[in-house]
């Protein structure tokens, strides 16, 4: 069932155009979002479809009918409003704040019959907050805050509800709870959700429309998980430092700086240390993993140069003949501790000739595992215990443990009974507060 539709809206301030060529439908139970940058007009077409504003061109149109013959008591019987404009209500309870929502209800005194202190409990518990129906609403938090006034759209019993930006401000429990709570509310209730967000994760996550505002037009909509690509994305917020994963639904900073290094990855062992390296500043070169890895979707997020092959193939002489060259370009190897199987045993090799051309290689495995996956060639390898110790000794490299004292390490070190690697020094790892390797 239809509940609202824009019909070629142009909206704005006076002579001034902030949106148009707006056209969209909005279903029962359809949650629908408004993604865009800062001052592209989400607000503003929010208004309008609210009624607050009237169309410089255009209608807006609920259950078939123009908006603006509804008159306000019965609009608020179908639509409530959240707007994030401060709320000049804060010596109110909350009981009575929510109560306020059943104004369309009530007779000219607002007189709450037995019905109207029912929906106001309803709302409460939709939103769990309940416990707070005696408190000041100016003593709550942002996130209690937004709460009730979601209880109050609800007390309305509408069935479209208007939101601007209803995470904003909010810690990560009560971002997720109002999501969830409004996910409740479409889903379950069948009540139609139109807000203005600003994360693209919860886009993702919980609407089932996307319209995206820019340079006073709608760049793209539809299903989120159809329109937001890496590209769209990119256009929508002129990002080019970051990239968007659409699979991932997250944004990851690019790793194009300086020095560059080699990381050998696979099986999610480097997702952590892509993102940490590129956090830093360093420029990531990584492979060969597999197409449908995940730590090949964060490289790609993250802009790392990366050289792949297709998903339950075996590497390719050409992929590995492409790794080998782009090895040549860094003087820094990491090992993350991928798994090793059938189909990627050609990596072992590639290590090895990055070790014949003397990198450094780092690894984050075992000294243990190394040996039995590259024999005597371990002995040159640097162990870390995490990916903390690592990072640490490219940020500080006058920390890093010198040949020299690798060496004496190696005759001395408790790790003798294995026999030999160039570990990191005892006095520094207690130093630094390393566990021991
Ligand atoms: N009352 C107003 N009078 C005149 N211009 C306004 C008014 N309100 C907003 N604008 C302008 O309209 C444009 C769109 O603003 P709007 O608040 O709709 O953007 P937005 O996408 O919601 O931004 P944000 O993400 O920062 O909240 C901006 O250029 C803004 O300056």
């Amino acid at each position: 069932m239809k509940v609202l539709e824009a019909k070629e809206l142009a909206i704005g301030y006076r002579d001034r155009k902030v949106v148009e060529g707006v056209n969209f439908k909005a279903f029962k139970g359809q949650f629908i979002c408004l993604l865009g940058p800062n001052g592209s007009g989400k607000s503003t077409l929010l208004r309008c479809l609210a009624g607050l504003l009237a169309p410089q061109k255009g209608a807006v149109y609920l259950k078939g009918q123009s908006l603006y013959h509804f008159l306000a008591k019965d609009l608020a019987k179908h639509m409530a409003v959240v707007l994030t404009e401060r709320v000049s209500v804060e010596l109110l309870r909350v009981f009575d704040l929510v109560a306020m929502g059943r104004y369309p209800y009530t007779g000219i005194w607002g007189r709450l019959k037995e019905e109207d202190n029912k929906k106001v409990w309803e709302a409460l518990n939709l939103v769990h907050a309940q416990d707070l129906a005696f408190r000041y609403f100016g003593e709550l938090s942002d996130g209690e805050k937004q709460k009730v006034l979601l209880a109050r759209a609800l007390a309305q019993d509408p069935e479209l509800i208007i939101l601007d930006e209803p995470t904003t401000h909010l810690d990560v429990r009560h971002r997720l709870e109002v999501t969830s709570i409004l996910r409740h509310l479409s889903g379950e209730k069948g009540i139609t959700i139109i807000a203005s967000l600003h994360d693209l994760d919860l886009a993702l996550k919980t609407c089932e429309l996307a319209i995206l505002v820019k340079n006073g037009k709608i760049l793209a909509w539809g299903p989120p998980e159809e329109i937001l690509t890496e590209n769209i994305i990119a256009e929508l917020y002129d990002i080019k430092d970051a990239c968007f994963n659409e699979y991932l639904g997250s944004l990851e900073l690019k790793a194009r700086g300086h020095p560059e290094i080699y990381v050998f990855g696979g099986g999610g062992r480097a997702a952590t240390l892509y993102r940490i390296l590129a956090k830093r500043g360093f420029g990531i070169l990584t492979g060969v993993i597999h197409e449908n890895d995940i730590d090949y979707y964060i490289a790609r997020a993250i802009g790392a140069t990366i050289i792949s092959e297709r998903p339950f193939e075996e590497i390719s002489l050409e992929a590995f003949k492409k790794a080998s060259k782009l090895l040549e370009r860094v003087s820094w190897v990491v090992d993350a501790g991928y798994p090793v199987g059938l189909l990627n045993r050609r990596n072992l090799e590639l290590l090895r000739q990055a070790v014949a051309r003397g990198k450094e290689v780092y690894t984050l495995r075992s000294q243990k595992e190394a040996f039995n996956l590259y024999g005597n060639l371990a002995q040159g390898f640097i162990y870390c215990s995490n990916w903390k110790n690592l990072i640490d000794y490219f940020c500080k490299p006058q920390e890093r443990p010198r040949q020299e004292a690798w060496a004496e390490v190696n005759q001395a070190s408790p790790c003798a009974s294995v026999g030999r690697g160039r570990v990191i020094p005892k006095a520094d790892r207690e130093e630094a507060g390393h566990a021991p390797v």
